[in-house]
């Protein structure tokens, strides 16, 4: 079975035409084995390119310890240049995922993905938390770079506050008036990744909704830069929200174990 890799601002996934149904999405151990960067080809995750008869292809995504995850706003980005890499579209594409639809448009090297609409920001336990297609904890600090990720996200995902699902969370600072850096601890990864789509979205609306940053709003991640725009409701939710950038194959190869 032939594998491709893709990155997206340094979140790397293994992406699969799975448009014949063959790939054992069942098997959780083997799905981590292929993640793993020792034993494996190594990614962030794995995503399948399955067929759909209402849409021009079904995204499936599982995270790097082998689970199905939620909506991964990088990994969508990858799946529709793999999508436009085979020819499946040529500027325009809609497409299903775990979220329910989205669009997405090829502009050069950028990908501009519509995310789902997203219902309000709220307060866990003194926390600021929103679903963006998957959970999020977002929070505004001074000194990003030598900030602990690892040990103060791991603390947020493992909280008995988001038991049993647990979240991922977002350390943010601000850099000018309208950019934000970015560093993100990713649940199913269980690590510091270099970037995180539905993570960067969640970190720019409440940077709108917190410290009135203007749409769009940029953000700095380990991995390369992002940009994401959106319609603020009066009612506190989000719509027309869109995550704008890179996504690019690196290899293609074929699976030998
Ligand atoms: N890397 C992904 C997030 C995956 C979500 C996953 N970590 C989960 O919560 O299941 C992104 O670009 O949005």
């Amino acid at each position: 079975m032939n594998f491709f890799k893709y990155q997206g601002t340094g979140n790397d996934f293994i992406l699969i035409d799975d448009r014949d149904g063959q790939f054992p999405a069942t098997d959780q151990a083997y799905v981590e084995r292929l993640c793993h960067r020792r034993f494996g080809i190594g990614a962030d995750g794995l995503i399948l390119l399955q067929n759909d008869p209402d849409y021009d292809f079904k995204m499936v995504y599982f995270n790097a310890d082998g689970a199905e995850g939620s909506m991964c706003g990088n990994g969508g980005r990858c799946i529709v240049r793999f999508a436009h890499d085979l020819g499946l579209f040529e500027r325009e594409t809609r497409f299903l995922a775990v979220d329910g639809e989205h669009t997405a448009v090829v502009l050069g090297d950028d990908i501009s993905l519509k995310m789902t609409n997203v219902t309000g920001i709220g307060d866990r336990d003194g926390l600021t938390f929103l679903n963006t297609g998957s959970p999020h904890v977002v929070q505004f600090i001074d000194d990003l770079e030598s900030f602990d990720v690892v040990a103060e996200g791991r603390a947020i995902r493992y909280s008995s506050t988001f038991q049993p699902g647990g979240t991922n969370a977002n350390f943010a600072q601000v850099i000018d008036d309208h950019t934000v850096f970015v560093r993100t601890y990713e649940r199913g990864v269980e690590d510091e990744t270099y970037s995180c789509g539905t993570g960067v979205t969640a970190v720019a609306l409440v940077a709108h909704q917190q410290l009135t940053m203007p749409d769009p709003v940029s953000i700095q991640t380990i991995g390369g830069n992002l940009r994401v725009s959106f319609s603020p409701e009066s009612d506190g939710r989000f719509t027309a929200i869109h995550l704008i950038g890179p996504a690019k194959r690196v290899y293609e190869g074929v699976l030998t174990i």
